[in-house]
């Protein structure tokens, strides 16, 4: 089996006073094409970190990331900002639309700075803004739109550039419950429909079922993931 993302051996210090925290303690984690890992844990466990590190956006001290086979840590800087830009979404909590913009402009924008052609970043978002459904919002600003959403312009925006890794921190943390299995749902959905490895940092148990896996931080430590398969749902969560 391949794994688009892979984290073997990771390591993450960071400085703290005389000494240093380990935020990351000998992490091993490999996501597959196409299948959703839930990561959970305690505040301060190193979940951002590992989603930081399997981002790209920080070097680890020690161990490998591969994305899509590509060892990030044997790159330069600059390598690895553009491994980034082609094969990894970032979904963060807060969607940090921009204000003066469309919901389909904010689509567009990405496009437009990794220099694709306007007419095909347009057919693209309107795409992508029809798969979240808001094909019908595509034309309104962010005031305009509802929490969820917005939530669900921010997955499509970080769906634009056909990533494989998709990396998604605690999507649902403005949300009431259920616009919130929506949105995992919708995840799940896109994980699968675009074939990307996804990991999704949640507090919220209850839709962890909804995904294919679940691993779980603890100072640092990564506990080896699970599926959900064989998983009871909480009462209420449909499968
Ligand atoms: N930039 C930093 N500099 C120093 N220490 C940091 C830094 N970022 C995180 N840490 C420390 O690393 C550890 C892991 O933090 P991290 O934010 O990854 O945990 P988390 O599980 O995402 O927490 P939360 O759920 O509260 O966001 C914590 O002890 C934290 O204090």
């Amino acid at each position: 089996m391949t794994h688009a993302l892979s984290l073997l051996n990771v390591i993450l210090d960071y400085p703290d006073g005389d000494g240093t925290t380990k935020a990351l303690d000998r992490v091993d984690l490999k996501v597959p094409a196409g299948t959703l890992t839930s990561l959970a844990g305690p505040s301060g466990s190193g979940k951002s970190s590992l989603l930081a590190v399997a981002a790209t956006l920080i070097r680890p001290t020690a161990g490998v990331v591969l994305v899509d086979g590509v060892d990030a840590t044997a790159l330069s800087l600059k390598e690895s900002a553009e491994l980034r830009r082609q094969k990894v979404g970032i979904v963060f909590q807060q969607p940090n639309l921009l204000a003066s913009l469309t919901a389909l402009e904010q689509l567009q924008i990405g496009a437009h700075l990794r220099g694709e052609k306007p007419r095909d970043a347009r057919s693209r978002g309107l795409e992508l803004l029809d798969i979240v459904g808001l094909i019908d919002a595509a034309h309104r600003r962010p005031h305009q739109l509802s929490g969820g959403q917005r939530q669900r312009v921010n997955i499509a925006r970080a769906l634009m550039g056909s990533p494989r890794v998709l990396l998604v921190d605690e999507p649902t943390a403005a949300l009431d419950h259920e616009r919130s299995e929506a949105v995992v749902r919708l995840l799940v959905q896109v994980t699968r429909e675009f074939d990307v490895a996804t990991v999704m940092v949640t507090h919220e148990t209850e839709f962890i079922p909804l995904t294919d896996a679940v691993a779980t931080m603890r100072d640092g430590r990564l506990s080896a993931p699970r599926s959900t398969a064989t998983a009871d749902a909480p009462p209420g969560v449909r499968r």
